[in-house]
């Protein structure tokens, strides 16, 4: 079943394009990540999500509920991490929590909220006095009240340190493993790369591609290197008939294989093994999202794409705050 479900959704403000028939089906449970350079339309796509702008033309559901029509239930029914969500100064973590709270009509407890979020020690402390990444573990905390089916997290790495970063993987797969369905959009590409199922990267407020990483990687003809380092190093030509090697060479002391994919790369090093030879080390580097990213870019010659299948400021126009956990004015 979809969670979400962008239909040829068009935003123009004025003589500005910002989404321009943009179609998206998210899986209940999935992972999504949502990419693309910047002004490319993820932003207006995220307001139309949450109710916040009005398709000029389309339609955006959630959970079934017409996002423009039915946007205050669409607003309750997911924890959205908006992109540079301002906090009350004056306002301690606990407090912050506990509006979100009572937003949502919710009895989660504060301090296991602020404890899923590495906060428990600052849960006191007045919002005024919190760093980037404290700030941005607070939004996501108010975020995670309730227990969301659906997560919108907008550039959610955005000043996190490792450790932070590390919790919001956690949070995202905790979630998924829930069933919660979770759109992120990011310009963190490792992130992206971490969590998400799957991937749409837009661009000039249309979609360029949507898939898995994996099969953006095959798409993109961008092939993954197997090292290996083996005394004696077995003959390259023996790896040019497994499935999947495109090329075999040696490098120095090393066996390099070109494969367009994991499976590949998994043959070769069995077949390495099979060998009998004695491997002393093991290396992969695959192409980067980056890379896939660019490579996307570079195809997209103004056709739309087939999807496949499977299943801020403050506005010009009228748009509502950025946060649904803020009360009126609060962004
Ligand atoms: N309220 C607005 N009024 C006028 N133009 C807007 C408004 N909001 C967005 N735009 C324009 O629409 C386009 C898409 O902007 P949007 O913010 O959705 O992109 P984005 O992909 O989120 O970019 P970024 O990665 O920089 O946040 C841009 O050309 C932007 O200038």
């Amino acid at each position: 079943m979809a969670a979400i479900t962008i239909d040829s959704l068009r935003k123009e403000y004025g003589d500005t394009v910002a989404v321009d028939g943009l179609s998206l089906s998210v899986d209940a449970g999935e992972v999504f990540g949502f990419l693309g350079p910047n002004g490319a339309g993820k932003s207006t796509t995220i307001d139309a999500l949450l109710g916040h702008v009005r398709p000029t033309a389309g339609s955006v559901t959630v959970l079934g509920r017409d996002a423009t029509t039915e946007s205050r239930a669409v607003r309750e029914s997911v924890g959205v991490l908006p992109d540079g969500y301002a906090l009350y100064d004056r306002l301690t973590a606990r407090e912050h929590v506990a509006m979100a709270r009572s937003f949502r009509d919710a009895d989660d407890d504060p301090d296991a909220v602020l404890a899923r979020v590495g906060l428990a020690d600052a849960a006191d402390r007045r919002a005024g006095g919190f760093s980037t990444g404290m700030a941005q573990r607070l939004a996501l905390g108010m975020a995670l009240v309730d227990d969301p089916d659906v997560l919108v997290f907008d550039e959610p790495s955005a000043g996190l340190d490792p450790t932070g970063i590390a919790d919001l993987r956690r949070i995202v797969a905790a979630a998924a493993e829930r069933g919660a369905t979770v759109f992120f959009s990011s310009h963190d590409l490792a992130q992206v790369e971490a969590v998400c199922d799957r991937v749409a990267i837009v661009d000039d407020g249309r979609l360029v591609a949507v898939d898995s990483v994996a099969g953006l990687r095959e798409r993109a003809g961008a092939l993954a290197t197997l090292s290996v380092a083996a005394d004696p190093l077995p003959d390259p030509a023996s790896f040019l008939g497994i499935d999947g090697v495109r090329d075999a060479a040696v490098d120095g002391d090393r066996l390099l294989c070109r494969c367009v994919n994991a499976e590949a790369k998994v043959r070769a090093l069995r077949a390495v093994f099979d060998s009998g030879v004695r491997v002393t080390d093991v290396d992969t580097d695959d192409a980067s999202l980056e890379d896939l990213f660019a490579a996307a870019l570079g195809d997209d010659d103004g056709d739309a794409v087939e999807a496949v299948p499977r299943g801020g400021s403050v506005a010009t126009d009228g748009r509502e705050p950025a946060s649904p956990t803020a009360p009126e004015g609060v962004r």
